[in-house]
């Protein structure tokens, strides 16, 4: 079992680099920088981490394939990867609808745009000069001066629809799905094999991380109530699908939408409730989410992502799951 480590780059990337620093030294083995305009430049952030770390495998967790052209994002990649004296990798989904709306950015056809993307960045870090005719995705004879150390840099795909998880499974290296609760990998992993073995491949070959909303303390209720504000903003962005899954209450959710949209955030973490808490995070002493953990893995799950906020105080937290979690 792999453990991964997610930040969000909304805040001073020193700090950013300590933890990142901190996690490497406690057994994590990838650290996956989330990519939305508003925050800091995912790349520049990866930047600053890979030279302040030497062993940690480092990349976007996810860009997405619209707010800039593959090239410029295979240039990205195999850059990072020479900083990093070969420990990039990439990790691309679909991306959101708010940040294309804010961007004015027409969200077309996203699986296709996805497979597309993937397709061409493979070819230009292979160093091929690239001619591309794609339904979306167009190059005419683009190619790197810039070679990844690695000959090649596995890309994870972000994903959570069924179409984007047989994508995944058919095309990428590992799968990242934003998810904390055996019930959701149960439903998503029949889909990544259903994709794996349509192209000739085995699920094996996917390396699946839940990308979970983690928080992990000393004290249970501690832990608990950090994971509040971020069940919440994942409870109001889950599709009816999920909240069925979950039996999670769909007239609370509405509500929560309605005070989140109005700011009313103490409102709006009021309404969250045990049940949306076990659907949509990860939370508790080390023995808890060790067997949480443990869950997981029987799902076949390889690779777990300690997503925010990871406990009250991350820096107690990534110190408690690298003694007591990652271990065990
Ligand atoms: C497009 C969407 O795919 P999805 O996988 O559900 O997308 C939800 C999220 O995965 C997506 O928003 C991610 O970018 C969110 N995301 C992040 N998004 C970000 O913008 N930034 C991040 O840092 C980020 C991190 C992240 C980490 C893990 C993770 O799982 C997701 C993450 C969807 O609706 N898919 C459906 C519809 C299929 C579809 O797109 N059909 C096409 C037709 C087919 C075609 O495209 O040709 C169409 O609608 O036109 C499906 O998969 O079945």
């Amino acid at each position: 079992m792999k453990f991964g480590i997610e930040f969000v780059p909304n805040e001073p990337i020193q700090k950013l680099c300590y933890y990142v620093k901190l996690a490497e030294d406690n057994g994590f083995e990838f650290c996956w920088i989330t990519d939305h305009y508003n925050n800091r430049n995912v790349y520049m952030t990866l930047t600053a981490i890979a030279m302040n770390t030497n062993k940690i495998n480092l990349g976007p967790g996810v860009t997405n394939p619209y707010v800039r052209n593959p090239a410029i994002t295979a240039s990205a990649i195999a850059t990072l990867d020479e900083i990093s004296g070969g420990r990039a990798v990439l990790g691309i989904g679909p991306g959101d609808k708010a940040t294309f709306d804010s961007l004015g950015i027409e969200w077309i056809k996203p699986v296709t745009t996805l497979k597309e993307t993937v397709e061409v960045i493979r070819k230009l870090l292979a160093g091929e000069r690239v001619s591309f005719e794609g339904k979306v995705v167009k190059l005419a004879g683009a190619a790197l001066n810039v070679k990844p150390i690695k000959k090649n840099v596995p890309i994870y795909i972000g994903a959570q629809g069924p179409k984007m998880l047989e994508t995944a499974g058919a095309i990428a290296d590992g799968v990242l799905i934003n998810a904390s609760n055996p019930k959701d990998f149960e439903a998503a992993i029949p889909l990544i094999k259903k994709g794996a073995e349509a192209a000739g491949r085995k699920l094996e070959d996917v390396d699946v991380a839940a990308y979970a909303c983690m928080s992990v303390d000393k004290k249970s209720e501690k832990a608990k109530q950090a994971a509040v504000p971020v069940v919440a903003f994942i409870a109001a962005g889950s599709p009816e699908v999920v909240l069925d899954r979950h039996g999670i209450d769909k007239e609370k959710v509405n509500k929560i939408r309605e005070a989140l949209k109005k700011g009313n955030f103490p409102e709006a973490f009021g309404l969250v409730d045990d049940n949306m808490l076990e659907a949509f995070s990860i939370y508790g002493t080390p023995d808890e989410v060790v067997d949480k953990c443990k869950e997981l893995v029987k799902m076949g799950v390889t690779q777990i992502v300690a997503g925010s906020p990871i406990g009250p105080d991350k820096e107690k937290a990534i110190k408690l799951i690298g003694k007591q979690v990652i271990p065990a």
